[in-house]
């Protein structure tokens, strides 16, 4: 498939302000259909408002693009009609009924065979069991079931995630996430917007934004080589007395519990075996280099007030 074709959504230049402050600052990015393409970030970093902009949801101040195969700024109602979304805030009437949710979506949607397709949807998502019962009162799960299954009752081809599986079981993650899987398999392309660890794995590609601007962009697996960070597992007595000891020495950027070890990173790599030769020389510690994880590169950019990352 040529590279065109396989493309979902191509921005260049996006750039939003608010007043005085720049909520999206110069955002380019390529997403390929059936991609799980994951915005992280802090809180207020501009996330949701890049997502806005690039479906086509929100006016950019300057950049253009197109969100499949239509123009973000002339073709908004053609991309909306395709898009479905998802909140961790449950937005379907909790005293309906499921059946009586899905067929209220469906109406929204003025679905043909609305009555097939809330059967449908039902067998599908195996809700079955729960039709008669008030949305209010399903557990979170199976809310969480429900909305994905509202959210495709129009075969949307892009799908918006914002912290979807935040305050579930992670059985009902699972779930969800496989079943996510499936949708792309047959082409969906999904947006996930996170602060979560569990869901930025699940994506295939990620993307940092920090204060508007895009700091990392990469398949999931080169996030850690990106982000530059070196790590050394270290085993041995007492680690909450070692983590008191290596917390601020010169060349320590990060430390993390990883069961019976600390994971010890920085992003110079002989500063950081200078901070730890006392403990290299020490034979009641194991020091051994480790290859830094999403874990970790996760961890380093979530921390508050992170400036930059190549
Ligand atoms: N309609 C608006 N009017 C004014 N300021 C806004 C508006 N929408 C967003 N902002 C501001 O733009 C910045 C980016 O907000 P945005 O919601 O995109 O961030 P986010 O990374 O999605 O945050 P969170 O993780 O908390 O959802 C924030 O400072 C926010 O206050």
């Amino acid at each position: 498939m040529s590279e065109e074709r396989d493309t979902v959504i191509e921005v260049e230049g996006l750039t939003k302000r608010f007043g005085g402050l720049t909520a999206v600052d110069d955002f380019s990015m390529r997403v390929p259909k059936g991609a799980i393409y994951g915005f992280l970030g802090p809180n207020g970093s501009g996330k949701t408002t890049t997502i806005r902009l690039m479906v086509g949801l929100m006016r950019p101040d300057a950049g253009g693009g197109t969100a499949l195969g239509y123009d973000i700024a002339t073709q908004a109602r053609e991309i909306k009609q395709r898009i479905g979304y998802m909140t961790q805030h449950f937005s379907l009437y909790s005293d309906l009924t499921v059946r009586e949710n899905l067929d209220f979506v469906s109406r929204l949607h003025a679905l043909e065979g609305r009555k097939q397709a809330v059967e449908a949807a039902l067998e599908e998502y195996n809700l079955d069991p729960r039709a008669d019962q008030l949305a209010g009162t399903l557990s979170g799960g199976w809310k969480q079931r429900l909305a994905l299954a509202a959210s495709q009752m129009h075969r949307p081809q892009l799908l918006l995630l914002d912290e979807p599986t935040a305050g579930v079981d992670p059985k009902a993650r699972r779930d969800f996430w496989d079943r996510i899987r499936g949708l792309t398999r047959k082409g969906v392309t999904v947006l996930v917007s996170t602060h979560y660890m569990d869901e930025a794995v699940q994506c295939d590609y990620i993307a940092f934004i920090s204060a508007g601007k895009k700091l990392v962009d990469a398949p999931s697996g080169e996030v850690p080589e990106r982000v530059g960070l070196y790590t050394r597992r270290i085993e041995g007595p007492d680690l909450a007395g070692l983590r008191d000891e290596l917390e601020g020495l010169d060349g320590i950027d990060q430390i993390a519990r990883f069961g019976s070890a600390l994971h010890v990173s920085g992003r110079d790599e002989e500063r950081l075996e200078r901070a730890l030769r006392p403990w290299v020389d020490d034979e009641d510690y194991t020091v051994e280099p480790v290859r830094s994880g999403l874990e970790e590169a996760f961890i380093w950019l979530m921390a508050e007030k992170r400036e930059a990352a190549p």
